[in-house]
């Protein structure tokens, strides 16, 4: 087995947003856990591999890894650190925890919960503030052209970073690029708009020195033969219901390790 490579190619993760029991969690994060433990793509460093379970699965899911090479990440913060706020949780405590990764601006927190663009920059501040990636989730609402659905996004990535730039805060994001109308769809995009709005994405991204080391995975029914698919012009999946079984995770891992590491 090759040295871990420095920057894995690949990042690789799954929320599981509210699907599960809490005992059906433990059992699928243990799975997952001995599957990152063996999984080359895993172990040499090829894929950085994450799990957002929900809040009280978050330390039994840590334990249930079992100290496999997998990052754990929270569906949500607070925008604050500390106070009268019932029924959040901050990031100074995720932090403490050990997650690494926020999800922030989901479409369904969006839409379902009434989260604007300025609770998406305090939150984003909030992540970066106590050290956590924020796993921005962005996307165009309705189908557009690659082209037109980016300028979309980029205008959502740069509002999300208002409170961060206030402050002065910096530090790598992860963006999960999900058309609002590929989530809970039967398929995901189609490949070639996937990799047309990543790459003006990533060319955005790489206009913003302060969030040096951003990358953009894609979410929005993904699931086994998406990343073949991509050719390796994304860098990761962001997973939903096509994560469930243990074995989709261990089939994309395939996919990841046929593609290898970047050449050139
Ligand atoms: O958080 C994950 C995304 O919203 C995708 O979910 P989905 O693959 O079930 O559509």
């Amino acid at each position: 087995m090759s040295a871990a490579t420095t920057t894995p190619r690949f990042s690789i993760g799954v929320s599981l947003k509210m699907y599960f029991t809490h005992s059906r969690t433990i059992e699928w994060a243990t799975a997952i856990g001995e599957t990152a433990r063996r999984h080359p793509a895993v172990r040499t460093g090829l894929v950085d591999l994450f799990v957002v379970p929900t809040f009280p699965a978050l330390v039994p899911v840590r334990d249930a890894l079992g100290g496999a090479p997998v990052r754990l990440g929270a569906q949500d913060l607070a925008s604050e650190d500390v106070g009268a706020f019932t029924g959040e949780v901050s990031g100074v405590e995720l932090a403490e925890i050990g997650c690494t990764l926020a999800e922030i601006g989901h479409a369904e927190r969006r839409r379902l919960f009434h989260e604007d663009d300025a609770v998406i920059a305090a939150k984003t501040a909030a992540a970066l503030r106590n050290g956590i990636t924020p796993l921005l989730c962005v996307g165009e609402l309705e189908q557009a052209p690659p082209a037109v659905a980016a300028l979309e996004v980029a205008v959502q990535i740069e509002a999300a970073l208002t409170a961060s730039a206030a402050a002065g805060l910096t530090g790598p994001l992860l963006i999960a690029y999900e058309p609002v109308w590929a989530i809970g769809a039967p398929e995901p995009a189609a490949p070639e708009h996937i990799r047309g709005v990543v790459a003006e994405l990533d060319r955005h991204l790489a206009s913003l020195p302060a969030h040096a080391g951003s990358r953009v995975v894609y979410g929005g029914s993904a699931g086994p033969g998406l990343l073949t698919a991509l050719d390796g012009e994304v860098a990761g999946l962001f997973l939903g219901r096509f994560a469930h079984d243990p074995a989709a995770v261990e089939a994309i891992l395939d996919e990841a390790l046929a593609l290898g590491p970047v050449t050139s």
